[in-house]
């Protein structure tokens, strides 16, 4: 067996350990749900909470947008981090609060630290896409 081969079958994307586009949905709409009650951030997403269409647009695009950098199927159709969060002059603190959201719901869905920590890593480096500078 070739040694490209043998890695292919050998690797296991993160896509996959996420469970799917199934399990980045469950982390995706956890996370909108825990964004509405977030003190630090929830004002950003209430304006959001009578246009379920966009909500559902917007959850889309982020399911697409992980699927995409995890390994998977999906192309991203959305706008870039910058563009999309360039007008909104977010502040580090929301960052944090947004990437904590992200953990809490990976630990209330049952991933593992390490699994959870690979996560934090890749919302890190996006960082200083998504902050006001
Ligand atoms: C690593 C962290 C983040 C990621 C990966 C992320 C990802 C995304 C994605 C993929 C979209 C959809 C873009 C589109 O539809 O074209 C989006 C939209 C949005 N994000 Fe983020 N985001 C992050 C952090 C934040 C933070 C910290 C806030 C505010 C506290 C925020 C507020 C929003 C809002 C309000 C929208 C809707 C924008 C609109 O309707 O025009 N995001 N985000």
């Amino acid at each position: 067996m070739s040694q490209s081969l043998a890695h292919d079958l050998n690797t296991v994307t993160l896509f996959e350990r996420l469970g799917g586009a199934a399990g980045i949905r469950r982390i995706v709409d956890g996370t909108v749900a825990a964004h509405m009650c977030n003190p630090v951030i929830k004002a950003r997403f209430q304006p959001y909470e009578d246009q379920p269409e966009r909500v559902e647009e917007i959850k889309q695009h982020t399911c697409d947008f992980f699927a995409a950098g995890s390994g998977g199927p999906d192309q991203y159709q959305g706008r870039s981090m910058a563009e999309a969060h360039r007008d909104m002059d977010i502040a580090a603190e929301e960052y944090e609060a947004a990437a904590d959201d992200i953990m809490t719901t990976m630990t209330a869905l049952n991933y593992d630290a390490a699994l959870r920590d690979e996560v934090y890593g890749i919302l890190q480096s996006l960082k200083d896409e998504i902050i006001h500078k």
